[in-house]
């Protein structure tokens, strides 16, 4: 289990993680997601004890961070931003120290270390200096080292940073296996990897805590939550037509691809009273369908949300 409680840290006038609290249980993998300088680094730092906070406190797995370094540190893998340092020395080695560091032996260790290797698939670099690497064979060495004596608690920070669309993908369907029986957080830019790995998420801006939910609670709180999306030859008549539903709120056409959104009013569900309406008045259409919600949208409004308010003030 990962635990804040009012975790702050400041750098001189910047306050930079500013009271942050929340509880990640065993089974769940937390995103972490804000704009640039939001504070996500930071507090995983502290989180994984790299870092003294400036008020607050981190527990992992029910260990305080700052009073229970070692323990704390035996029961996580810490991912951190960028690549492993040790750049001079060959993949192998790299692997092997982090494994004696970790107090592995015998045949616990070479198996620990196969398994990293095999998953992050680092057989064909062993022999290479880790300078020597690209981007995403340093960033599979980091997460190698992170994983290694199977901690309970892992956390990532932008784990799949300068990956590949291959590696991404095998790199999320790793956390997914891994979070069965971990804790994981996951910091991440990449809304797509909220869906394809989050089972919730925190979105911070300047140190706060703004939301803390599902991914689909998330998307419910889009404008695009349940509209309705085709294309279709005329759309200008498509237009007209759907504005005249009841439960229709408005209907934007995009300027660059000519699709049209019906929106609904508040808590009203579309679908069927759009098709029955295209059916009715004969409209040829393609591509119809129901829109979840859009995360991006939602991480813009709650982030610049935040911003227009603070310049303001
Ligand atoms: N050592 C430091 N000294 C002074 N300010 C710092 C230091 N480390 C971070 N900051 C500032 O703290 C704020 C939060 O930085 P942090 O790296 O945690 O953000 P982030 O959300 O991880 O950003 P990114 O997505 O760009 O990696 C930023 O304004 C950053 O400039």
């Amino acid at each position: 289990m990962i635990e804040t409680r009012e975790l702050s840290k400041r750098y001189g006038s910047l306050t930079a993680v500013d009271g942050i609290s929340f509880k990640v249980e065993p089974g769940q993998v937390l995103g972490f997601l804000g704009p640039n300088g939001a504070g996500k680094s930071t507090t995983m730092k502290m989180v994984a004890g790299f870092l003294t906070p400036t008020s607050g406190q981190a527990l992992v797995c029910g260990f305080d961070v700052e009073t229970h370094p070692i323990e704390a540190k035996q029961a996580m893998g810490y991912l951190p931003e960028g690549a492993p340092s040790y750049g001079e020395m060959t993949v192998a080695d790299f692997l092997g120290f982090i494994a004696d560091v970790r107090g592995l032996h015998g045949g616990v260790r070479t198996r620990q270390l196969d398994d990293a290797i095999g998953r992050l698939s680092l057989s064909g670099v062993l022999k290479q200096t880790i300078d020597t690497l690209s981007k995403g064979f340093r960033r599979r060495v980091g997460l190698a080292q992170a994983i290694l004596h199977d901690p309970k608690v892992l956390i990532l920070d932008e784990p799949t940073d300068g990956l590949d669309p291959n590696q991404k993908h095998e790199v999320r369907n790793l956390i997914k296996a891994m979070a069965k029986d971990k804790t994981i957080i996951v910091s991440t830019h990449i809304l797509e990897e909220v869906h394809a790995v989050c089972h919730r998420a925190i979105i911070i801006a300047k140190g706060k805590v703004l939301a803390d939910d599902t991914p689909a609670a998330l998307e419910g709180r889009s404008r695009y939550h349940r509209a309705v999306s085709l294309s279709a030859d005329q759309p200008e008549v498509v237009k007209a037509a759907l504005s005249q539903l009841k439960d229709v709120a408005t209907v934007e056409i995009d300027p660059q691809d000519q699709r049209i959104t019906a929106f609904p009013k508040k808590d009203r569900a579309i679908f069927e009273a759009v098709t029955e309406c295209l059916k009715a008045q004969k409209i040829a259409f393609r591509e119809l369908a129901l829109e979840q919600g859009r995360l991006d949208e939602v991480f813009r409004t709650i982030t610049q949300a935040e911003t227009t308010v603070k310049e303001a003030a």
